[in-house]
């Protein structure tokens, strides 16, 4: 829980904010709206017409840029807006082509997602953030932008390294015990057994951009380091919409190569 000061200190500061009193003299619902601008008109992530996954969309003002990127209604395309939280389509800027969809990202299943569009998304957004802050907030955020890898690319990160293999070891473990026992070991409760129901290679087009919201710190730069594999290029944005004191950055992944025939 955050002290009064610093939720007073935060208050002002907002209040006094470019962006945010830009963000309500153009109609947008929040400042984060010129983030997504920015990147944007640097790197042209989203196309005239294209099909666009915006996750953690709450409150909706990357909803509303990303309608205006696809362009005149008749072009087409398609904006899907995904939150953990009840989310709801911003009037101004949006049209009907955007849908939104109340649900955890990490559960995400290709069911799910082709309801929407069967053959995959153009551009995948996240601007995913955790709502705890705090010394874990770089490992909350590279966990985020894993699941915004595995959706796009069908990469599973392995943010922990050893000790998710580990807990392979106990979940192979934990087979042998039901086998035996009839016992049914739940290392993971049910999101785990969602994960292991789907495998997929992503539902980036090829060709298409992937942006993640990320804060520095430990384990970042290998976590660049590993979009190589699948994109053309890769970049790290610092917005200026971003606050001073914040440690956010932008990773952006540029023309997702084909995937390898196996
Ligand atoms: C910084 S806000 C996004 C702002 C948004 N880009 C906009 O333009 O209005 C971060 C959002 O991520 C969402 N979020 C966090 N964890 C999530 C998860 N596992 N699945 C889906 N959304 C999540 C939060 O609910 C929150 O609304």
């Amino acid at each position: 829980m955050l002290s009064r000061p610093v939720v007073a200190a935060w208050t002002k500061q907002t209040l006094t904010d470019h962006f945010f009193k830009e963000a309500k003299k153009q109609g947008y619902v929040s400042r984060a709206a010129f983030k997504l601008i920015e990147i944007q008109k640097k790197h042209k992530v989203i196309k005239p017409g294209g099909k666009v996954l915006d996750l953690g969309c709450v409150p909706g003002a990357w909803l509303q840029v990303a309608c205006q990127q696809l362009g005149p209604r008749d072009r087409g395309g398609l904006v899907l807006g995904v939150d953990i939280q009840e989310v709801s389509i911003p009037p101004k800027f949006c049209d009907d082509r955007v849908s939104v969809l109340q649900a955890d990202a990490r559960l995400l299943t290709p069911e799910v997602l082709q309801a929407y569009t069967t053959d995959g998304f153009d551009t995948v957004l996240s601007d995913m953030l955790h709502f705890t802050s705090g010394v874990n907030d770089v490992e909350l955020s590279l966990e985020l932008a894993g699941t915004a890898m595995n959706v796009a690319t069908g990469h599973y990160y392995d943010l922990y390294g050893e000790a998710f293999e580990q807990q392979v070891g106990l979940f192979a473990a934990g087979t042998a015990m039901n086998v035996a026992t009839g016992h049914y070991y739940d290392l993971y409760g049910e999101a785990f057994e969602q994960q292991l129901g789907f495998k997929h290679s992503g539902f980036l087009r090829p060709g298409g951009n992937l942006v993640m919201k990320v804060y520095e710190g430990s384990g970042t730069q290998e976590f660049t380091k590993l979009m190589q594999q699948y994109f053309t290029k890769v970049v790290r944005l610092r917005v200026e919409a971003s606050r001073s004191m914040s440690r956010e950055f932008y990773a952006i992944g540029l023309g997702r190569k084909a995937a390898k025939k196996k």
